[in-house]
């Protein structure tokens, strides 16, 4: 079986392990095999990725899934990397959501998607030592997502009603542990004042997009407290958002946990001038940038059954 699944940008301003938008810039793709067996045996392969079980994304998420559901089987897992790892943009999750994806139906488990979120953020765990379950979800179920309820994992799709393209400015970097790094830049306390300046910043987004408001969005498009505490690790990212918005972008945020800056724009923008200023921007801090324009797009999807 083949399984597939897209790249995602996550947090979107003040949504901190709450918000994501699966886009397609990029794809994961999972080749997933199994014979019967007494136990469970679990092989991965890939270029580029770990290949312990227990270190690699995909193979972990499946691993806590079938011993969840007891299947016994001798598996065989091959990741084929599309998205870039440690960009920002989800790729260890996308290939979690793909694996779970692939096992729910290669194996018969009948689980929605929603349920799968559960055992696709363990893969996280593999990645970067905690199970966010933001770009999982995203990967998994398609749009705009929202977690809910973290410990029972409820996660809803917010409905979109603006029609907008990212460009995403990728420097070409890699920062070992990258998102580990930058979850341990997040400050464990914060002032009142800026839990609400957040929290005004999330509740405008949400409901930019379900009424398609652009000014809402832009408006939605800030945060006061994580992006802030992580800016060692994409300095470039308040100029490129000033020559975003000096374009008439919608607005602007960082992908995930950075470095991938994530820009909104529609038919009132200047893309041109926004991908140009922004190479600029990138070039006068000392990092090489490449940009890649996307849509939002759907979940996790079987590519071929055999
Ligand atoms: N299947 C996988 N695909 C990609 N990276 C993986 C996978 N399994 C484990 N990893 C490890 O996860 C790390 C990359 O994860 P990281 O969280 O830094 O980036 P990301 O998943 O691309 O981005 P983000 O979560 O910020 O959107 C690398 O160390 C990589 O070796
Ligand atoms: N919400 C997670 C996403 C990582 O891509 C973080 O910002 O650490």
């Amino acid at each position: 079986m083949i399984v597939k699944a897209f790249s995602s940008s996550a947090n979107l301003g003040a949504g901190y392990d709450i918000l994501a938008l699966a886009h397609n810039a990029f794809e994961d793709t999972i080749e997933i095999e199994a014979k019967n067996s007494s136990e469970l045996d679990i092989k991965v392969e890939g270029e580029g990725v770990p290949l312990a079980v227990e270190k690699n994304s995909a193979s972990y998420a499946l691993y806590e899934l079938l011993r969840e559901y007891n299947v016994r089987a001798k598996v065989r897992l091959k990741v084929i990397k599309g998205i870039p790892a440690g960009l920002g943009l989800g790729s260890s999750g996308a290939s979690a959501a793909a694996a779970v994806y692939g096992a729910n139906e290669l194996f018969k488990l009948g689980l929605s998607r929603q349920e799968l979120v559960k055992f696709a953020m363990k893969g996280e765990i593999a990645s970067s030592g905690s199970p966010h379950p933001d770009n999982v979800a995203a990967s998994l179920i398609g749009g705009v997502i929202s977690v809910v309820n973290p410990n029972s994992i409820k996660v809803e799709q917010v409905p979109i009603n603006l029609d907008f393209e990212l460009i995403l400015i990728i420097p070409l970097v890699k920062i070992e542990a990258k998102t580990k790094k930058a979850r341990e830049m997040v400050p464990k306390q914060i002032e009142i004042s800026k839990y609400v300046a957040n929290a005004r910043y999330l509740s405008s987004l949400i409901l930019g997009f379900i009424k398609g408001d652009r000014e809402l969005i832009r408006l939605g498009l800030n945060d006061d407290i994580v992006e802030k505490s992580r800016e060692p690790l994409f300095p470039y990212y308040p100029k490129i958002k000033e020559v975003s918005l000096l374009n008439n972008a919608i607005g602007a945020c960082v992908s995930g946990a950075g470095p991938t800056i994530a820009i909104f724009v529609d038919s009132m923008s200047d893309k041109n001038k926004i991908i140009d200023e922004s190479l600029k921007v990138c070039k006068a801090y000392g990092y090489e940038c490449i940009y890649k324009l996307a849509k939002v797009s759907g979940g996790a999807w079987i590519e071929r059954r055999d």
